[in-house]
């Protein structure tokens, strides 16, 4: 009996299984813009994707993931509330089903389309991205919300790739891509001390959420929407669609900024 995001399975069914669901340091959170504090100490934040190191595509059941070679430092983030550089490990994104809003983190109470998160961990201080993963400062993800409009330019590149990974468990090449070309204009941003949206739930995540949304088409979006929860054996089909957790309590934490 695993995790989902159904009736039985879903968000309001994971503490069972993982009680850390109802900790101190959950995400996602709403943003309220106004409560956010500006902190002279916060920087910009820099990320050095050039030399992309992209391996594969694949549907874990959950999402579509994009996973990169993090042997080594060539793709990191660092700067803004982060100590040292942090490796990028994978990303992949968070959706609704048609005319919903399926973004995880909330801005003043509104949802945008999707979410995409781009998961990175603290090579420097951890050996492995399982450890980073169980560690308070072990992970660092930059979030990007995704509003309806005209076509994006360079999402085709992904969105032509899935019907390779239409089924839970598969998995295609997906060499050379540089997810430089999703990320928007302005590298504003809100950052908390958060955890994983999905089970384990660590709470192992330094948030970066930034303020400008990309714009995607609904056609793009919904090509998403062709990849399947379930594997091709299955007898039920389960179409992959509303994979994002809802925003969790604040409890104690301080919500921060980086430029108006
Ligand atoms: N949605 S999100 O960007 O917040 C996000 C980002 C990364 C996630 O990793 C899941 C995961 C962690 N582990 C793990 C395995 C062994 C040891 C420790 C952790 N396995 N799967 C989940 C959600
Ligand atoms: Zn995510």
């Amino acid at each position: 009996h695993h995790w989902g995001y159904g009736k039985e399975d879903g968000p309001s069914a994971w503490h069972t299984e993982y009680p850390v669901a109802k900790g101190n340091r959950q995400s996602p959170i709403d943003i309220i813009p106004d409560e956010a504090r500006r902190d002279s100490s916060l920087g910009p934040i820099f990320l050095k994707y050039d030399r992309c190191t992209s391996l594969n595509i694949a549907n874990n059941g959950h999402s579509v993931v994009v996973e990169f070679n993090d042997s080594d430092d060539r793709s990191v983030i660092q700067g803004g509330p982060l100590d040292n550089p942090y490796r990028l490990k994978q990303f992949h994104f968070h959706w609704a089903e048609k005319g919903c809003e399926g973004s995880e983190h909330t801005v003043a109470g509104v949802g945008y389309a999707s979410e995409l998160h781009l998961v990175h961990w603290n090579a420097a201080k951890y050996k492995t991205f399982e450890e980073a993963a169980t560690a308070p400062d072990g992970l660092a993800v930059l979030g990007i919300f995704l509003e309806l409009g005209d076509d994006h330019r360079w999402l085709h590149m992904i969105t032509d790739a899935l019907y390779m990974v239409k089924f839970k468990g598969s998995s295609s090449d997906f060499k050379g891509f540089n997810p430089k070309c999703l990320l928007p204009s302005n590298l504003h941003y809100w950052t908390y001390l958060g955890s994983l949206t999905t089970p384990p739930l660590h709470e192992s995540v330094i948030w970066i959420v930034l303020k400008e949304p990309i714009v995607v088409s609904e056609k793009q979006l919904g090509m998403f929407r062709l990849l399947q929860f379930s594997g091709e054996e299955d007898s039920q089909r389960m179409r992959m669609e509303n994979n994002f957790r809802p925003p969790q309590p604040l409890k104690e934490r301080l919500l921060r900024q980086f430029k108006q």
